[in-house]
């Protein structure tokens, strides 16, 4: 199956379409978090990808990538670059030398912030590829309410079909999961036919019980996805926060029959990382969550290192980074 088949997978899967608040459900949630840590640490450990196969899931990792940016000083410019390496992430020489010019490599999406849809939806015209937007007052989640909303819908009217939003972490930090379900609720309303991110912010609630839980809380409200981390956060995406995540999205599966994505964000920046994390949604949830569909890595530099190995495999050498520009 080419790349661009799985990307075609996109529009069959069924959507979550939330269930109501269950707080007996919430209630029983409880991590142990020296458990999740060992569990963890055994995963890079116990499953490597075979020499041979590294180039193929490198590829894959690229698929599933949401290629980001999201400073304060991006421009049109380097949102058209950034565009341009979503179309052709790997130089052609490289694909060719690894027999991969037919797959059609590209990335999952774009994720940018909403000054930049317009620039991106038009980047990627004819392309497929999507165009996310962090919205809901990225990255603290602070704004009046209202504003959130509406920044919500003034990016997907600009024409972005996924949007990332970040919750209030206070609601999880006191316990309130009748507000943190309204609020995303509301989001996803919002968000009408756009796919609804729901960024956790996991570095800034507390415990790992807590992670559980507002996984659980966002899954019930509609989250098309779960997502770590913003990128801003002191603490980003962890495997021991990546396999609770998971664990949840298996239990809302087992419990309501829906399938929910799972994105990691956030200080993934090595090759060595994105198979980690591939290895990981294999292990907890099967061969489903390799998909662009179900799994996106969220990574602003991520790209850089991949070419790099890629570069390796097809020449055993590796390049200077300049070989491999990013905007
Ligand atoms: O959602 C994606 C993150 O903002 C990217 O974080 P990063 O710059 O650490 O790769």
């Amino acid at each position: 199956m080419s790349l661009q088949d799985l990307h075609g997978l996109l529009s069959n899967l069924q959507r979550n379409p939330g269930i109501p608040l269950d707080l007996d459900w919430v209630d029983s949630i409880r991590v142990n978090r020296s458990a999740a840590e060992r569990r963890a640490a055994t995963l890079p450990a116990r499953r490597t990808v075979k020499k041979k196969y590294q180039a193929a899931w490198l590829l894959r990792a690229i698929a599933c990538m949401d290629l980001t940016t999201l400073g304060g000083d991006d421009t049109p410019g380097t949102v058209r670059r950034l565009c341009a390496k979503a179309r052709r992430p790997v130089r052609q020489e490289v694909l060719a030398a690894l027999g991969a010019e037919q797959l059609g490599v590209r990335v999952g999406a774009v994720c940018v912030y909403h000054q930049m849809v317009p620039t991106a939806v038009e980047a990627l015209q004819g392309s497929g590829i999507p165009v996310a937007a962090v919205a809901a007052g990225f990255p603290h989640g602070l704004s009046p309410f209202a504003q959130r909303l509406d920044e919500i819908r003034s990016s997907v009217a600009a024409g972005a079909t996924e949007i990332d939003i970040v919750i209030t972490r206070a609601h999880v930090l006191t316990g309130d999961w009748r507000a943190l379900y309204d609020e995303i609720a509301a989001f996803r309303e919002a968000c009408g036919e756009a796919h609804l991110k729901t960024i956790l912010a996991t570095g800034e609630l507390g415990t790992l019980t807590n992670v559980g839980k507002a996984s659980a809380v966002a899954m019930m409200a509609g989250a098309d996805f779960i997502k770590t981390s913003t990128g801003k956060e002191t603490e980003n995406a962890t495997l021991p926060v990546g396999l609770v995540m998971a664990r949840q999205i298996r239990e809302y599966l087992d419990r309501t029959g829906y399938k929910v994505g799972y994105k990691p964000a956030g200080g993934i920046r090595t090759a060595k990382q994105s198979l980690d994390w591939l290895i990981l949604m294999k292990e907890e949830l099967g061969n489903e969550w390799l998909l662009p569909d179900l799994f996106r890595l969220g990574a602003s530099s991520l790209l850089t290192d991949i070419e790099r190995q890629l570069e390796h495999h097809a020449t055993g050498r590796y390049a200077a980074t300049h070989h491999q520009p990013m905007p």
